[in-house]
């Protein structure tokens, strides 16, 4: 188990180089507000120790002027040091009204900015293969978690409100200093210490989400969801499983929080030991300030600026709610780096996302990059070829695929059979560029990898997405420079055989294809097919000279399958295809069928070829034309396959 030790113990980092991931977000989000803001935080920080400086100078003026009235000597020191009071309070509220404006602007724009710079990562990301990795899902749980918790509902004024109290607390260090070098220094450690208990406490409940704890607090969270989401609703029901459930999560809940608690009892000393700490030293420079005074040592102004200087190191230490904002969001930008990390093949942060690719149509697109950019429409078929393709899943011992080789010429329409689990639709993910080859190499286009030949490769999963987002989106996103070509849209609509169910549809092609939505549709299962059909036609139309099935027709009878596949061939004739089925019958047309066994192709030729030979398939043939045969009442296409 190559992760299990990354999970137990969560990345740990230098403060500072959270404050510089912390850093680099908000540069790239705004930089020259954030330079502002800066020197305005600076400003606001500062002002309140020259404050308490001019009020010492405005009391030790005092007496001279009821001595001596305003023309003695004190009378321009007093004066002076009035204005300099009113001034700096004037430019403290007005510094305060700027910096929390700046601040809520500078909310907006940091929350953005992380939202755009994990989507960049996860969507950069050229394959799946990272997103299927523990650890990453640990870190993405985490980033999520803490933006549920609303970590980044105002994370510059929060961390606003932290600098300016450091500045405070320097500020106030640096006056006491002028009293006795140890007195700041005794203070200083005593909150330090305080400081570090707090952020340890913090941190190890932070660790728990992101570390130990994580997975389960992720399995337990996936318990709840069975309990309350309509996706397994029915399941639930039927099965009895209600009970079983709560129970689960109940205990899984549980075993969760242990970690947190654990962390809690592990800080009790520790608190106690901070607290005497902070009584202990507050004793000792007040005394001493004390003795000073009265021994003449210290005059009133001076016993006034340094007994504001012990009250402000306290800024030191602890400043509750901000510093566990800010904590948390500098915990959050240590989580992407951690996530930067592991995710390769991506930039951040720069940039944005997100908008319709202007270059849909024009320009190549770089290994990695998002899969709304797509290759030029070269049209034409696409010939591809596998040469001792070997691939393993992570977290895998034996491979998947083990020496495939295929060669297929542009314009062939291929079958790929094989039994369950001999690694069919592994094959397909690994022509799209959803993983790459442990050994051997695919090239499609005489010399490209998939990831190079994205936009010229369409498919249909198993497991199509059904987006629940207008008809238009569902059928456009097979080829995005297309969104807005009625003309095309329809036509693969149609060509699908989806026409009817646009007619059908109260918005036409506006409808949401969710009941979630005011006027939204909910489709059957067969709809939903001949609406994934029609996106993947749209990339066809769109420049795809590759179009794969890999056995989306789940939900049709074999009849329904069988005209489906057949009006896939006609649709598609002069571009490559490639069909996965179970239901042989369904790709007996194919121009070449294969089969996938052990890993590798281990027959080939046409259907009568393949009969034939009496290998594999048609052992497979034969069963399934048994079984129809015995159906009761099986039905025309099914006795097709009896009689070959
Ligand atoms: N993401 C994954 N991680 C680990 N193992 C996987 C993953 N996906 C598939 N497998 C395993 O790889 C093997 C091949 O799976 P694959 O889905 O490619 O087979 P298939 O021929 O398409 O099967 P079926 O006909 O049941 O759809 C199976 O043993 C499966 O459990």
């Amino acid at each position: 188990m190559p992760h299990e030790a990354e999970r137990a113990a969560p990345p740990r980092m230098m403060d500072l180089s959270r404050w510089r991931a912390l850093g680099g977000l908000l540069w790239s989000a705004s930089r020259w507000r954030v330079a502002f803001f800066g020197l305005v935080v600076a400003l606001v920080g500062l002002l309140p120790t020259a404050v308490v400086l001019t009020t010492g100078a405005l009391i030790q003026a005092i007496p001279g002027v009821i001595r001596d009235g305003l023309q003695g000597p004190g009378g321009t020191p007093a004066l002076l040091a009035l204005a300099g009071l009113a001034v700096g309070l004037a430019a403290l509220a007005v510094g305060g009204n700027v910096m929390s404006q700046q601040a809520g602007v500078l909310d907006s724009d940091l929350a953005l900015e992380v939202h755009h710079t994990v989507a960049r990562m996860t969507l950069e990301t050229p394959g799946v293969a990272p997103l299927e990795d523990p650890a990453v899902a640990n870190e993405l749980e985490a980033v999520q978690d803490a933006e549920r918790r609303g970590v980044l509902q105002r994370p510059v004024t929060q961390l606003a409100g932290v600098v300016t109290a450091r500045l405070r607390g320097l500020g106030a260090f640096a006056v006491l200093l002028g009293f006795r070098w140890w007195a700041p220094l005794v203070l200083f450690i005593a909150w330090q210490l305080t400081n570090r208990v707090y952020l340890t406490a913090m941190e190890r409940g932070l660790s728990a989400k992101s570390g130990p704890g994580a997975e389960r607090l992720r399995r337990s969270e996936y318990l709840r969801s069975l309990a309350v989401e309509p996706a397994a609703a029915k399941e639930i029901r039927v099965f009895g499983l209600a009970g079983w459930s709560v129970g689960q999560y109940g205990d899984a809940w549980m075993e969760a929080l242990e970690v947190l608690w654990a962390n809690r009892r592990a800080s009790r000393r520790l608190n106690a030991a901070a607290i005497v700490a902070l009584g202990v030293s507050h004793a000792l420079v007040l005394g001493a300030l004390g003795m000073a005074a009265s021994r003449g040592e210290v005059a009133l102004a001076g016993l006034f600026v340094f007994a504001q200087a012990v009250l402000a190191t306290a800024d030191l230490g602890l400043i509750g709610d901000a510093q566990n904002w800010t904590s948390q969001t500098l915990h959050l930008a240590g989580r992407l780096t951690a996530l930067r990390e592991r995710l390769p093949g991506h930039r951040m942060p720069s940039g944005s996302i997100g908008a319709v690719p202007a270059a849909a149509a024009d320009g190549e697109p770089s290994e990695g990059s998002m899969d709304g950019v797509r290759a030029a429409p070269a049209g034409g078929a696409v010939a591809l070829r596998l040469d001792g393709v070997r691939f393993t899943y992570r977290g895998r011992v034996l491979p998947t695929l083990d020496g495939l080789t295929l060669d297929v010429p542009a314009g062939q329409s291929l079958a790929v059979v094989g039994e369950n689990g001999a690694g069919k639709s592994t094959l397909i993910k690994l022509l799209c560029g959803l993983y790459e080859p442990d050994g051997g190499r695919i090239t499609l286009d005489g010399g490209r990898t998939p990831q190079q030949s994205r936009g010229r490769i369409a498919v249909i999963f198993q497991d199509f997405v059904r987006y629940r987002l207008p008809l238009r989106e569902n059928v456009g996103f097979g080829h995005l420079g297309l969104m807005n070509d009625a003309a095309a849209l329809e036509g693969a609509l149609r060509d699908a055989g989806g026409k009817e169910l646009l007619e059908r549809l109260s918005c036409g092609w506006d409808t949401v294809l969710s009941r979630e939505f005011q006027n939204g549709a909910d489709l059957s299962g067969g709809q939903w097919q001949r609406v994934a059909l029609a996106r993947a036609l749209t990339a066809v139309r769109g420049g795809a000279g590759l179009l794969i099935l890999d056995e989306p027709t789940a939900a049709l009878d074999v009849r329904a399958e069988t005209e489906l596949f057949e009006r896939f061939l006609e649709l598609t004739r002069g571009i490559t295809t490639i069909l996965v089925s179970h239901r042989l019958s369904s790709v007996r047309r194919a121009d070449r069928i294969v089969v996938v066994d052990g890993g590798r192709v281990a027959e080939d030729g046409t259907h009568d070829e393949l009969m034939k030979a009496g290998g594999l398939y048609a052992t497979m043939y034969s069963l399934q034309a048994d079984r129809f045969a015995a159906a009761p009442d099986g039905d025309a296409a099914e006795r097709e396959v009896e009689h070959g």
